[in-house]
């Protein structure tokens, strides 16, 4: 790790009231100095504001606010100041340059967090979770990244952590006395402990398909023949959604993916774009495309129109969609041109046809009639993978894959222990379980590990 002090615009590249740039290291207070003659810096307190021109040798680049903030007691817990200037990219330009000239250089992306990191203000859990923050959009995903960068994570691993390591302690006093043939640690305690563990473990890695909800959204296939109601039901899915979205300047949507808000929970609409270009989709692109379609999906949504006599083509079109992990939500469609009783037959031909569990929804989307109904049946879906017990949420694919091979080593214990096997093996796997642990908090890791995660963030993160 190199001292150097480095800089970056830390707000978004384009026109607003104010820009902020950020350095952070040994010589941040001496080289903002060198542009920043109003006052002595190395004078100022921590934590104070101060009004001035930034200059660039005799010309006034900007008027600007200085935040200065003395190491430790900074985001990088490094020297620091912040430049808040007239949010215009060309001035944030000239700032840089003149910074750079006056002999800092340009952060790489995440590096003011990657010093966070390495000098020890936050884990690498903590550091993901700031990546997590800023892309939150939406209250479920912003939520969870919060937890976990106030140490949600952090606290649960190291509580497992310190579990592991009193057994990990009374096994090797054991080994320390191999030749007396003692058993310190006493193996129904021991097999205790670790179903505890083994416990925590499998509901923190439960909790990765609620976590996946919440950071990617839930994928719903919306599926039906010609005339069935497709677009109409998109629409009225979507209004307000658009409404909301088209106030918001600056704003692109995915154009194949759609995305639905529900109680704060994402839901990608897939394929919607395409849908709606080809209404007869069944004839158009048969039981294979729509196949792919549903294939990512956790959600299939089937539109039936409730005035169809024949529903033998619907059912077939189902039961070669189906899978096991995939819920089912049946739309009769076009209640309001249909008697109650014909909706009810409607009901009892699906229910007689398909064994897989299914929510059975009428809706007019015409009249607005019983969408609720079905952004209900949508929201509960995410609702069931909450679990009661578990306040933290895994949401990241390294955290789930270091706590599966933890439970891996956990479990190999365990037939360690019933088996008699030696005392030198379950000793190794205690110590890989430790060590998958400590690859969340980053106790445990390398300079691939560190590449990976922080090139993804922005510059100036
Ligand atoms: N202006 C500004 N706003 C910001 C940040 C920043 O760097 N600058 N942040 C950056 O991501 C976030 C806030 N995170 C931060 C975390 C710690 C410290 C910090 O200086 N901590 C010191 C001092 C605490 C105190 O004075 O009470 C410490 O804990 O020692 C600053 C920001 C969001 N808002």
């Amino acid at each position: 790790m190199n001292n150097d002090t480095i800089c970056a615009l830390a707000t978004a590249n384009g026109i607003g009231a104010l820009g902020i740039i950020r350095v952070s290291g040994d010589d941040a207070l001496p080289i903002v100095q060198k542009s920043f003659p109003t006052k002595k810096l190395e004078k100022q307190k921590s934590h104070t504001i101060h009004y001035g021109y930034f200059m660039d040798g005799d010309e006034a680049i900007d008027e600007v606010m200085l935040s200065i903030f003395l190491a430790p007691k900074s985001f990088t817990t490094e020297n620091s100041v912040e430049i808040a200037f007239h949010g215009s990219p060309h001035i944030g330009k000239r700032i840089l340059e003149t910074l750079i000239k006056n002999g800092a250089r340009m952060a790489k992306a995440g590096e003011f967090t990657l010093r966070a990191f390495i000098n020890g203000r936050i884990d690498l859990s903590q550091a993901e979770a700031i990546a997590d923050v800023i892309a939150s959009e939406n209250e479920a995903s912003r939520k969870v990244a919060i937890n976990q960068l106030k140490g949600g994570i952090t606290n649960e691993i190291s509580l497992l952590r310190t579990d592991l390591l009193n057994f990990v302690s009374l096994i090797e006093l054991e080994l320390d006395f191999a030749e007396e043939d003692v058993e310190f640690a006493d193996r129904t305690a021991l097999s205790g402990l670790l179903d505890k563990i083994d416990h925590k473990l499998i509901s923190l890695i439960e909790s990765f398909q609620y976590g996946n909800a919440i950071k990617n959204g839930t994928a719903v296939a919306i599926i039906g023949k010609p005339n069935a109601g497709k677009s109409t039901l998109l629409n009225a899915l979507l209004k307000e959604e658009r409404a909301i979205v088209s106030n918001i300047a600056g704003t692109t949507r995915d154009t194949i993916e759609e995305v639905l808000h529900i109680k704060g929970h994402a839901f990608r609409l897939i394929d919607t774009a395409g849908l709606r270009e080809t209404m007869d989709e069944i004839e158009a692109i048969g039981v294979k495309k729509a196949k792919e379609k549903v294939e990512n999906a956790n959600i299939l949504v089937y539109l039936a129109d409730a005035a169809t006599e024949d529903f033998s083509e619907d059912i077939e079109m189902i039961q070669s969609l189906l899978r096991e992990d995939l819920k089912l939500i049946i739309c009769a469609t076009k209640i309001d041109e249909v008697s109650p009783a014909k909706y009810e037959t409607v009901e009892d031909i699906f229910r007689n046809a398909i064994s897989h569990e299914f929510d059975f929804i009428k809706i007019s989307a015409v009249e607005n009639q019983n969408m609720q109904d079905l952004k209900n049946e949508l929201s509960s879906y995410v609702e069931q993978l909450k679990s009661e017990e578990n306040n933290v949420v895994i949401t990241n694919q390294r955290h789930f894959e270091a706590l599966q091979k933890s439970l891996d080593a956990v479990n190999k214990v365990k037939e360690a222990i019933s088996f008699q096997i030696s005392t030198e093996l379950l000793a190794y796997e205690l110590r890989n379980a430790l060590e998958h642990l400590g690859e969340i908090s980053g106790e445990v890791t390398n300079d691939e590990v560190l590449g990976n995660i922080f090139s993804k963030f922005c510059i100036g993160k």
